[in-house]
């Protein structure tokens, strides 16, 4: 697919409006599994325009209407495996072998359904993008096979393309699983848990990355009338029945984390973000006391959260991510504009996702003089030779967080080209539209 550049401007340094975020990517993606497993019982309200989101819940819906999934994929062969017919539809005669459904990028989708599709008693292929094929699904896997699914890998030992075989019977109620991967997997588990006919006990190995994401999951399985105890490293969750509910998914605190970088990086700063809580299910919404350190004070009133923003020298020398991931961008690239030398930790899972986040980093801050420099576990900035330049040209790598970590650098450079502008849409495709509404100019690049 073409890709579309384009080039951010923004006069002055102060922003001022209203921004109303779309739903949660990854609270959006646990009610529409939870709503597939629940046959409806549980509704979900506010659907997020997350691309990762719409893409699961067209997979899903079609399932449950019976149709193959993802119809462009699905291939009918005769006993011989010659393809008789394909991208169709109205399949009537034939065996129907193989459906093939294509996730694309979304990573939390491709997990999620590892553990969803094996209880349909279907044949199907699951794949993804040629990164996510780069993106580890073993340990997963590992853990299905255990509980009594078939799975076998299309192309590489523990990474997607998988082909989930239909015959799924339990072999047994308790899982051990490492942590420190992904927590994806875990909430994968958690998810199918009480629709499995003997529960599951998952037992979690090492540390726990991305801790918050699991909590979320279990707030929201309660919410949906689902129970667990959850004792020292060991989560239970017995076969239960879902409650007729709806869950309500928030807007999402991750991208709301651009609105901040935003105004860290401006001298004056108004911003209305309706819909966001202090209480959210969402780890991200840590990015309130993280910014508190560049000088953001969030209100929460009117339904919302006022951002406010007022100079004052940042003072914190080492942030954690670990329970916040998807903020390293966001916090790591405010550091760097603003030339504070931090040191980062709990960045380790930031090179299995939608591209090495390290890698990436490194290459896009080297382009304002900035390094950041890898002791061990700990990840440092040095900012002696950052300059701003007058033209900077953003690499993106298909990863909707590089594009929009990076955005906000357009109010101190006065001309910032951002490559294949569509990346957003993954998880905030208005990202760019709201830009504007606050005064930066998006002017598309004839190429
Ligand atoms: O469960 C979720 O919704 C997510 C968990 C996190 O992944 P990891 O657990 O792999 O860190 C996060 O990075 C991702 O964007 C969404
Ligand atoms: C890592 C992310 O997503 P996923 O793992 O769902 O592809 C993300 O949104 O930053």
């Amino acid at each position: 697919m073409a890709k579309h550049n384009i080039i951010l401007t923004k006069q002055g340094k102060t922003v001022k409006g209203t921004i109303q975020l779309t739903g949660s990517k990854s609270e959006c993606n646990r009610a529409l599994v939870i709503g597939a497993l629940s046959k409806g019982k549980v509704k979900v309200e506010n659907m997020s325009d997350a691309a990762d989101a719409v893409t699961l819940k067209t997979i899903l819906d079609l399932q449950e209407q019976g149709v193959p999934p993802l119809m462009v994929n699905t291939q009918v062969v005769d006993e011989h495996g010659a393809i008789i017919k394909s991208n169709g539809p109205t399949i009537t005669q034939g065996r129907t072998v193989s459906h093939e459904i294509n996730i694309g990028p979304a990573g939390t989708a491709m997990r999620f359904l590892t553990a969803y599709l094996p209880l349909l008693n279907k044949t199907i292929t699951l794949t993804g993008s040629e990164r996510m094929q780069q993106r580890p699904i073993g340990v997963l896997v590992d853990a299905m096979r255990k509980l009594g699914s078939n799975i076998e890998y299309v192309k590489n030992e523990g990474f997607p393309p998988i082909k989930i075989h239909e015959g799924f019977a339990q072999q047994t109620n308790r899982i051990s699983i490492k942590g420190d991967i992904s927590s994806q997997y875990i909430t994968a588990l958690l998810l199918i848990a009480s629709s499995l006919p003997q529960g599951l006990t998952l037992e979690i190995e090492g540390e726990l990355t991305s801790r918050p994401y699991v909590e979320m999951t279990l707030a929201m399985l309660r919410q949906a009338g689902i129970q667990h105890t959850w004792d020292a490293n060991t989560i239970t969750i017995a076969n239960q029945i879902f409650a007729e509910t709806a869950l309500l998914v928030e807007p999402d605190w991750s991208a709301a984390s651009y609105w901040y970088s935003i105004a860290a990086l401006s001298d004056e700063a108004e911003l209305f973000l309706p819909g966001l809580t202090s209480y959210s299910l969402q780890g991200d919404s840590v990015i309130t006391e993280l910014m508190a350190n560049f000088g953001i004070t969030s209100v929460f009133k009117d339904g919302g959260v006022y951002l406010t923003k007022e100079p004052k020298p940042v003072q914190r020398k080492i942030f954690d991510l670990k329970e916040c991931p998807d903020l390293a961008q966001t916090v790591i690239v405010v550091c760097a504009a603003l030339g504070h030398e931090a040191s980062f930790t709990g960045l380790e899972t930031l090179k299995i996702k939608e591209t090495d986040r390290i890698l990436a980093l490194q290459t896009e801050l080297a382009k304002i003089g900035v390094k950041l420099i890898e002791k061990g576990q700990v990840y440092k900035l040095d900012c002696s030779e950052k300059q701003i330049p007058q033209r900077m040209f953003v690499n993106t790598y298909d990863d909707h967080r590089m594009a929009m970590a990076f955005a906000p650098l357009a109010i101190l450079i006065p001309k910032l080209e951002v490559e294949d502008a569509d990346v957003v849409e993954k998880s905030y495709p208005a990202f760019w539209k709201d830009l504007i509404k606050v005064g930066f100019e998006v002017t598309p690049v004839i190429q």
